[in-house]
């Protein structure tokens, strides 16, 4: 489809990206394994309550999200307890859950019914030397070993290499190979502290991609935001192979978070065309998570933040008033959005004009223009917007002193 011009009819609530048409990639074969109720609840002061993992669980599964990592059953009673009634739940979504590579944190996990434990181990040298004490072959082993019990138990195994970003390759892919003998279901590539860009993204899953039987194996990316490219660096491992992508809802998570789910899923969508995912309530979503994890969501945050939709510069809201798609690269309803028109500084008269007539008011020449003016004059000495309340007062007192 060479050459493919943005087409509305074809494409009316969104532009794709057309230029995806010029670049070699290998084709997209993708899941979404969101970890929300694992990694961002590990967002310092975040403590999910048992109501709100099964309502935001639900609700993953209403979107289509393929995978739920539920927890890790070892942290408490309670978590376990959590993790085995979402496993219970009766959701399309397959149920994951954490655990270290003990035999212990997989008895426990095999225990909470859940269709696959994902079992994970650093093998960088940091990691080793300092938190382990330990030498790779003895890690190795038990990991090993854990591997070979939960499948003994008839249940799915991912190997997660924590800190693979920071391992030699050579080391982390025999590492995989290992966990590929023991019929590992995935391999986990985890960029534990964000320090990929999606050139070494791609790089390193294309290593790994050729070195395993991907059929068999499936290759999974996690990937932190320590350098702000976690969504871009998802994406890169996605084309360069990469099937199970991690994603969190507003992309909480350690530090500076995970890859933001309503991110992925709309590059999904623009970038590759893969529309299987329900976006209508990405932000009825994005909002129960900043309820529940008590964590705002930036405003000018891509998809779900506050000013996604949000328009004040005069040239911008004059076209949009035509259409927002000159604008608005997808309309705000495909995510549960709404647009606002902002009143402020930089709004041109066509767009004033346009604001006020959708509340239901014309004004003369002059009246406009002292409406204008008087715009122009509070938000630059008051520096701020003007609410449609103070609008409305401000014409009707035009009106009344005419
Ligand atoms: C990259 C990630 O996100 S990893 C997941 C991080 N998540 C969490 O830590 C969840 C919250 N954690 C907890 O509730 C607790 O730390 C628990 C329940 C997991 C463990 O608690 P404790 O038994 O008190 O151990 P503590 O936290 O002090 O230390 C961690 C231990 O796990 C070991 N460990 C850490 N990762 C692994 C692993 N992948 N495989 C095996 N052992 C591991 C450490 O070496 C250390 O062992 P040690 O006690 O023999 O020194
Ligand atoms: O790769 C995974 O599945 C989990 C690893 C993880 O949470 C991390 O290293 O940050």
């Amino acid at each position: 489809m060479k050459n493919q011009a943005h087409n509305e009819e074809q494409y009316p609530d969104y532009c794709r990206n057309s230029l995806m048409d010029f670049v070699k990639i290998k084709d997209i074969d993708i899941e979404i394994c969101d970890v929300t109720l694992r990694d961002g609840e590990q967002t310092p002061g975040v403590a999910f309550s048992k109501e709100q993992k099964m309502s935001i669980a639900q609700h993953l599964d209403d979107i289509g999200v393929d995978v739920i990592e539920a927890g890790f059953p070892v942290v408490s009673d309670a978590e376990k307890d959590v993790v085995k009634s979402i496993a219970n739940m009766g959701l399309d979504a397959r149920i994951c859950c954490l655990c270290r590579s003990t035999q212990k944190d997989v008895e426990t996990a095999v225990d909470c019914d859940v269709d696959f434990v994902s079992i994970f181990l650093a093998m960088s040298d940091l990691h080793l030397k300092y938190k382990y004490h330990k030498s790779l072959d003895e890690m190795l082993d038990v990991a090993m070993n854990a591997i070979e019990y939960a499948k003994d138990h008839g249940i799915g195994v991912r190997f997660a290499a924590e800190d693979a970003t920071r391992t030699p390759i050579p080391r982390l892919i025999d590492a995989f190979k290992m966990a590929e003998e023991r019929n590992a279901d995935y391999i986990s590539v985890a960029d534990t502290v964000g320090i990929l860009n999606p050139i070494t993204a791609t790089y390193l899953v294309d290593q790994i991609y050729n070195a395993i039987d991907t059929k068999k194996t499936k290759i999974c990316m996690h990937c932190h935001d320590d350098l702000g490219l976690a969504v871009a660096n998802t994406l890169a491992a996605a084309e360069a192979g990469a099937f199970q992508l991690h994603t969190t809802v507003n992309g909480i998570g350690e530090r500076a978070g995970n890859a933001a789910l309503e991110e992925v899923l709309m590059n999904l969508r623009v970038q590759y065309g893969i529309d299987r995912y329900d976006l209508h309530t990405l932000v009825d979503l994005s909002h129960e998570v900043r309820d529940a994890s008590k964590l705002d969501v930036a405003i000018n945050k891509a998809v779900v933040g506050q000013n996604a939709f949000s328009h004040e510069s005069g040239i911008h809201v004059a076209a949009i008033l035509e259409n927002p798609r000159t604008y608005e690269l997808f309309l705000p309803e495909m995510v549960g959005g709404k647009r606002n028109l902002i009143v402020g500084k930089h709004t041109g008269t066509k767009a004033l004009a346009g604001i006020i007539k959708d509340i239901g008011y014309e004004l003369d020449e002059d009246n406009f223009t002292t409406l204008f003016d008087q715009i122009k004059i509070i938000t630059e000495t008051e520096q701020r917007s003007v609410e449609r309340d103070e609008l409305e007062k401000l014409i009707k007192n035009i009106l009344k002193n005419n």
